[in-house]
């Protein structure tokens, strides 16, 4: 006799990477938290997260990076599984499967961008039916930007970078992205920025009407002249060859450049899609970066997309 209910099929979340095109750290907080003004877009570098019905909570990563991620019970996308488990007093376990081709400790938010795909896709799964605002709160308990990776687009962020706000931007823009061979610290980029900052008084940071100006015009020479990041100085001085790179792509035609969040990815806005090419294969061929890779922004945050058939 076969059974009326059967388990749930596996559900597949596609994710992306972002940039911030603008970056502005204020003060620390008593939490030790900095107080931020920014500007994130979701850019086209995704993981794709399976999550599955299993015996036991667990995790896999593959692709390229498989090797420099955690796979046990510090990934932050079992993390998320876990968090969304205990607070709506689930106890069916799975098993979360990661394709990364997000670079890791990038500072293109790879891990928040697995966590916020694992709590969509979770929802999905076990049929909780929350919404996105929900979604986004049990995010902010994760990481600071993984609330934006389940948004996607184009977005303001304050506080600590959670509390998400819609910005209104024209038209797609074309990236490459030089990807370092190490990752950095998040944390220690963000004490590298207190320690050249010494004493000098850190006012709250406020937002730049220009580059909202910037991204009304859908025009990628107006924006670039626009990104901003206080996290650079930090970035290139534990990094000094971070300096070197954005100088190259710059040289090479890039319309601006600049460190993606805490770095050391860095990246470069270009006109148009031959653009891209050129810059692709101008930077590849100096050696000074492990991979270099183009993307188009904005795109969506994380989403469902069909199975995968191996
Ligand atoms: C720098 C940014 C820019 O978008 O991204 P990444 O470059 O890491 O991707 C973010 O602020 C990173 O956000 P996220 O990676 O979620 O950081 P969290 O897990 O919340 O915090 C990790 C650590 O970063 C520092 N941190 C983070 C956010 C913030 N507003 N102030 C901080 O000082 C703290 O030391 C904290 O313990
Ligand atoms: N699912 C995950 N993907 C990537 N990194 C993860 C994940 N879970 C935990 N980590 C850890 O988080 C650190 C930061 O990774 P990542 O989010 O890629 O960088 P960044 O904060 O620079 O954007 C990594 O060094 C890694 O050890």
């Amino acid at each position: 006799m076969t059974s009326a209910y059967s388990d749930p099929a596996p559900v597949t979340v596609r994710v992306p990477a972002k940039v911030n095109l603008e970056l502005l750290v204020g003060p620390a907080r008593d939490d030790g938290f900095h107080t931020l003004s920014t500007v994130y877009q979701a850019v086209s570098l995704h993981d794709d997260v399976t999550v599955a019905l299993d015996d036991d909570w667990g995790c896999s990563v593959h692709g390229p990076y498989a090797d420099v991620v955690p796979s046990g019970a510090s990934n932050l996308a079992l993390r998320a599984a876990r968090l969304l488990a205990d607070e709506t007093a689930i106890d069916t376990p799975v098993h979360v499967s990661i394709v990364k081709s997000i670079p890791v400790a990038g500072g293109m938010a790879g891990g928040s961008a697995d966590a916020a795909a694992t709590l969509v896709a979770c929802d999905r799964l076990w049929s909780l039916g929350l919404s996105t605002e929900e979604l986004e709160e049990y995010a902010a308990e994760l990481g600071s930007d993984v609330p934006f990776l389940i948004r996607g687009g184009t977005a303001m962020g304050s506080g600590r970078g959670e509390r998400l706000a819609p910005v209104l931007a024209r038209g797609s823009y074309h990236w490459v992205f030089a990807i370092s061979d190490i990752g950095l610290s998040t944390p220690e980029v963000y004490a590298e920025c207190d320690a050249l900052r010494g004493d000098t008084p850190v006012p709250d940071p406020v937002p730049n009407p220009e580059l909202m100006s910037a991204l009304r015009t859908g025009d990628p020479h107006v924006l670039a002249r626009q990104l901003t990041n206080d996290l650079q100085p930090a970035a290139i001085s534990l990094r000094p060859e971070l300096g070197e790179l954005l100088k190259s792509g710059l040289a090479f035609g890039a319309l601006g450049g600049v460190v993606s969040g805490s770095g050391p990815t860095v990246a470069f806005l270009v006109e148009d899609v031959e653009a891209a090419i050129d810059l692709t294969v101008a930077l590849t061929a100096t050696g000074a970066a492990r991979e270099v890779r183009k993307a188009v922004g904005p795109v969506h945050g994380a989403h469902v997309i069909p199975a995968r058939v191996d």
